[in-house]
């Protein structure tokens, strides 16, 4: 416990050196990064990068193999998240969650599913007795403010008008609100959003940014969001890491991370022999039009499940000698910054045709790289 008053914009959570396996899989590997009080931190990557093992370990669901998450409280306590019991992560700590795929009482209606939010409180102003069921007065009390907090969170999330209605009647992106309300109610200070975009339209990302902006602005409840939607991401997010085989390839603002060559080819899943191509466009409209609408269908987002896109043909190395399996192609990251490397070692082997330049940066067991090709035409959905 720290004694210390962190203000806004101190790093609420901070992950360092975490790593998970499941038996030989590295699922993430050392890494390390912050999000901000009163920020929005976007944690983004293609299919099976880790991001939702990351928030599995942050809310307790799996204990890390290694590596410290210290969450740090307005009122100056802190707490290292792994060695904290599940169950006093949202009461203690202050974490609260909502899941890849909702997890609503869908037979109850929405203001029950926000008074259940609040279960806690209640017993607690019940005694843990039936003197709650006798009109005891701290009880009424507690239930009069349970019920104004759940009519604050139904107004901003915009589904007063249907505060009476089983939950399962609503249109999916009224469903997502509701689940981001229902975790306004337990009083977090770091709101994990776990793809809260997925599968609403166009207007309904509209209605959920500015949900998420009025949180980030009125509450100073810290957001940490996994999402495949650019053009949320980008929006409303103060601050972007990025995961790539449970590996950090990048960390910085929207606009730094739109512009990272790592980032573009590991999140476009450009073909090996377009990797150098993205490298000389950083900045081109076309390579940044085609982040913004998303990453291809090899990396997701699409059903979002936790597996990996494509055959499983070639491996990368992890610390000590372990090895995760991955898909063919590997890093796309590890390929630019291997192409990196290599230039600033040698800038005239840097001019030398891209045949030649590649076989000595990247792995053995690549596809060869066809020798340099102006322009991207071959690249998917490249430009025209
Ligand atoms: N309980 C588990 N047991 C074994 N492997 C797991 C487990 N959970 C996750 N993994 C593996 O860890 C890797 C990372 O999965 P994770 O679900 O964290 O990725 P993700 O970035 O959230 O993917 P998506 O965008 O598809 O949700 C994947 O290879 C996945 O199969």
């Amino acid at each position: 416990m720290s004694d210390a008053s962190p203000s806004m914009n101190d790093a609420i959570l901070q992950v360092e050196h975490l790593s998970m396996k499941f038996g030989g899989l590295v699922a993430i590997g050392d890494l390390s990064f912050q999000a901000r009080r009163g920020e929005i931190t976007a944690l983004i990557g293609p299919n099976g990068a880790g991001k939702t093992t990351v928030f599995n370990c942050i809310t307790g669901f799996y204990k890390p193999s290694e590596g410290m998450i210290t969450l740090s409280r307005r009122d100056g306590s802190s707490f290292l998240l792994e060695r904290l019991p599940n169950h006093e992560i949202p009461a203690r700590a202050k974490v609260a969650r909502t899941f890849q795929n909702i997890r609503l009482f869908s037979g109850m209606t929405l203001l029950e599913n926000l008074l259940v939010a609040q279960h806690n409180k209640l017993m607690k102003a019940s005694g843990y007795t039936v003197l709650g069921l006798f009109g005891f007065s701290g009880y009424r009390t507690a239930s009069a403010e349970s019920i104004d907090l759940a009519r604050h969170w139904l107004e901003k999330a915009d589904l007063v008008d249907r505060a009476d209605d089983p939950a399962g009647d609503l249109p999916y992106g009224a469903q997502r609100r509701l689940e981001i309300a229902r975790a306004m109610c337990t009083g977090p200070e770091l709101l994990c959003l776990d793809e809260p975009a997925a599968g609403l339209n166009p207007k309904e990302s509209m209605a959920l940014n500015a949900l998420l902006m009025d949180i980030k602005d009125n509450t100073g409840t810290s957001i940490l969001l996994i999402e495949h939607d650019m053009a949320v991401v980008m929006q409303i997010s103060d601050h972007v890491v990025v995961l790539e085989y449970g590996r950090k390839i990048s960390d910085g603002s929207p606009h730094a991370v739109r512009t990272d060559p790592r980032v573009i080819a590991a999140y476009l899943g450009v073909e090996d022999e377009d990797v150098e191509t993205v490298l000389t466009e950083v900045g081109d409209e076309d390579v940044i039009e085609q982040l913004d609408t998303g990453p291809d269908s090899a990396h997701g987002p699409g059903t979002s499940s936790s597996y990996l896109a494509g055959p499983v043909t070639d491996t990368v190395g992890h610390s000590e000698g372990e090895r995760v399996t991955v898909s063919k192609g590997a890093s796309k990251a590890g390929q630019v910054d291997a192409r990196s490397s290599a230039a600033a070692a040698s800038p005239a082997a840097a001019k030398q045709p891209s045949a030649a330049k590649s076989s000595a940066a990247k792995p053995a067991t690549k596809a060869q790289v066809k020798p340099n090709t102006p322009g991207v035409s071959k690249r998917r959905g490249g430009r025209k």
